[in-house]
């Protein structure tokens, strides 16, 4: 069931008239996995892979007048207002040729849920859910070695406090529209993506074990 997404562009960039699109959350504390199994399903299933994060941060190195309070707002693990990265996403949209993607890393509070679905009209599929221990994630992101400016202890345990305070909620919302697929998060990669692969897989196509 796609989404036409002609309706509610307030202003910002136009999506083309009648331009159906499955739009699927990917959600999960820093560190989880969101954008490693994210990869694997682009190969998979022939989805377009949009992380909030990545379009962020490329808006920055594009000299953005935006790109200061961006880059702030990173540093301290806060959430950047919504119209900023709702437009970015929605230029991502126009500008792909598909019409399936995974949004990863957003809807990060309840403020960008709603501003993006008011101002594009989309409603997920469903949101996929990487659940993992603090813990794991610490020490993930500590290992990742990707040269980012919040990847340090310090910006790591706000993310952390944003996540539950901000993002959680934004999950448990969805989870009462039972729209939540969750994944055990904490296993190897490849025995995350088989569970993956299963939300991914129609039921009529899975074969008995
Ligand atoms: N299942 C896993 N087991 C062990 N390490 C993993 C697993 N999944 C991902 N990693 C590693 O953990 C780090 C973080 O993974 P990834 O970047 O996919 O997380 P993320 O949820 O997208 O993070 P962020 O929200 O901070 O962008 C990477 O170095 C990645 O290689
Ligand atoms: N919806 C979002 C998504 C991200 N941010 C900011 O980017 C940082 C990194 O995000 P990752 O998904 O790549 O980990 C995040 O900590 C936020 O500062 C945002 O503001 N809104």
């Amino acid at each position: 069931m796609g989404t036409v997404v002609e309706s509610a562009n307030q202003g910002a960039v136009s999506l083309p008239t009648n331009k159906k699109v499955t739009v699927i959350f990917v959600l999960g504390g820093p560190g989880s996995g969101k954008g490693t199994q994210c990869t694997n399903i682009v190969e998979h299933f022939g989805y377009t892979h949009l992380s909030a994060g990545d379009l962020l941060r490329a808006e920055i190195k594009s000299g953005s007048e935006n790109g200061t309070m961006i880059s702030n707002m990173i540093k301290e693990g806060k959430i950047v207002p919504s119209e900023v990265t709702i437009k970015l996403l929605q230029r991502a949209i126009q500008e792909n040729g598909n019409d399936k993607f995974l949004i990863d890393g957003f809807p990060r509070n309840e403020e960008n849920r709603a501003a993006f679905e008011l101002v594009t009209g989309i409603e997920p599929e469903f949101v996929l859910f990487f659940d993992c221990p603090e813990a794991e994630m610490e020490k993930r992101l500590l290992g990742r070695n990707q040269g980012r400016e919040d990847d340090n202890i310090e910006t790591i345990r706000k993310r952390f406090n944003v996540y539950m305070e901000s993002s959680l909620p934004v999950i448990e919302y969805y989870n009462s529209k039972g729209k939540v697929r969750k994944i055990d998060a904490v296993k190897p990669v490849e025995e995350v993506f088989e569970a993956v692969k299963a939300v991914f897989t129609p039921a009529n196509e899975k074969v008995a074990a």
